[in-house]
């Protein structure tokens, strides 16, 4: 298993995701099982102690001042997320309304989200391994979302779609940073690992729906004030558009979501179901 694995996260590191070949649960030499171990119950067991194993082995392999640097940054984003999370019920419980929120939290949430971008690094010095390009593009959307979209367009800031993708960012980093932190400690419970790889299914169309809105509000703002647009003439000679930008960033969401969802989906059926799925570029 170990090996398959590992060929699939050096897949995974390599580049974007790919046509994904699932291998037969019974394969000759293969340790896991198709079936869910939710499901069956009878490899669960050994397939959880083999993956248990293989964690540790990596974790060995990273040295002690990687994993303790993964270990500080997942506690402090699992906290800087929790903290968002409890100011944002505590605000709507005190106030009754979502305006004004974004106001509220944003300085915590743009040093945590801008913290992120740590993750291309961990990605890119191979301390994770997980894909540049996936995580490339997470990042990026989110610290677009967060200093491009809403800090910069006040006009947005107390529209109802600002708060779905808090929530629903809010939600999974909550979720993800716990279950980093529990896997490097090799103690994670079920079901923080049954919610890294089932909320998702709702939580990132609904926050993709946020961003969308979020972006179609700022569009009548972005288009009166020329706002971030360089015009012609300039001894430059370059003229650049914001508006446009904007609109081709929202149509750039119908090819990229689909397959960083669907990369999650790969992802869920080899964590909790034990498929071993090997991406194969085309
Ligand atoms: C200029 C503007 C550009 C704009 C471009 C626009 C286009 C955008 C289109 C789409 C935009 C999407 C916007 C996003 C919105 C939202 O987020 S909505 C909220 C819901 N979101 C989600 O649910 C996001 C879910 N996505 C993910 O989780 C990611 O895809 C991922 C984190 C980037 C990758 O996940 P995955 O491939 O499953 O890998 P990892 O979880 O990272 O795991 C791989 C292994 O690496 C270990 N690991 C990773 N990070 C750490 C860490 N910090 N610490 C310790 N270990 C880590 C991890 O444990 C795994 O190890 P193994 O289990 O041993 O394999």
């Amino acid at each position: 298993m170990g090996r398959w694995t590992e060929a699939a996260s050096a897949a995974r590191s390599a580049g974007p995701p790919a046509t994904p070949l699932v291998l037969s649960a019974t394969s000759p030499g293969c340790a896991v099982t198709m079936a869910s171990s939710e499901e069956d119950g009878s490899n669960g067991g050994a397939a959880e102690a083999g993956e248990e194993k293989e964690a540790a082995g990596r974790r060995r392999r990273l040295g002690f001042l990687a994993t303790a640097w993964l270990a500080f940054y997942n506690i402090a984003m699992t906290a800087g997320w929790l903290v968002l999370a409890v100011a944002m019920v505590r605000f709507y419980m005190e106030k009754g309304t979502h305006r004004g929120l974004y106001k509220s939290i944003q300085k915590t949430l743009k040093f945590f989200q801008t913290f992120a971008l740590l993750e291309i690094v961990h990605c890119l010095i191979g301390i994770v391994p997980t894909s540049v390009l996936v995580t490339g593009v997470q990042v990026s959307s989110r610290i677009f979302m967060v200093w491009l979209v809403t800090h910069s367009i006040k006009p947005v800031q107390n529209e109802e779609s600002v708060v779905l993708f808090l929530v629903s960012w809010t939600v999974t980093e909550i979720t993800r940073y716990s279950f980093y932190t529990f896997s490097l400690l090799d103690h994670l419970p079920y079901f923080i690992k049954w919610a890294r790889y089932n909320f998702f299914i709702i939580l990132y169309p609904v926050g993709v729906a946020g961003e969308l809105l979020t972006i179609y509000a700022a569009l009548p703002y972005v288009k009166k004030t020329g706002m971030f647009s360089i015009r012609l003439p300039n001894k430059y000679n370059v003229s650049f558009d914001y508006y446009y930008f904007l609109l081709i960033t929202m149509a750039s969401y119908i090819p990229l979501f689909p397959q960083l969802y669907f990369h999650m989906l790969r992802q869920r059926r080899k964590v909790l179901h034990g498929e071993v799925i090997i991406e194969k570029d085309d």
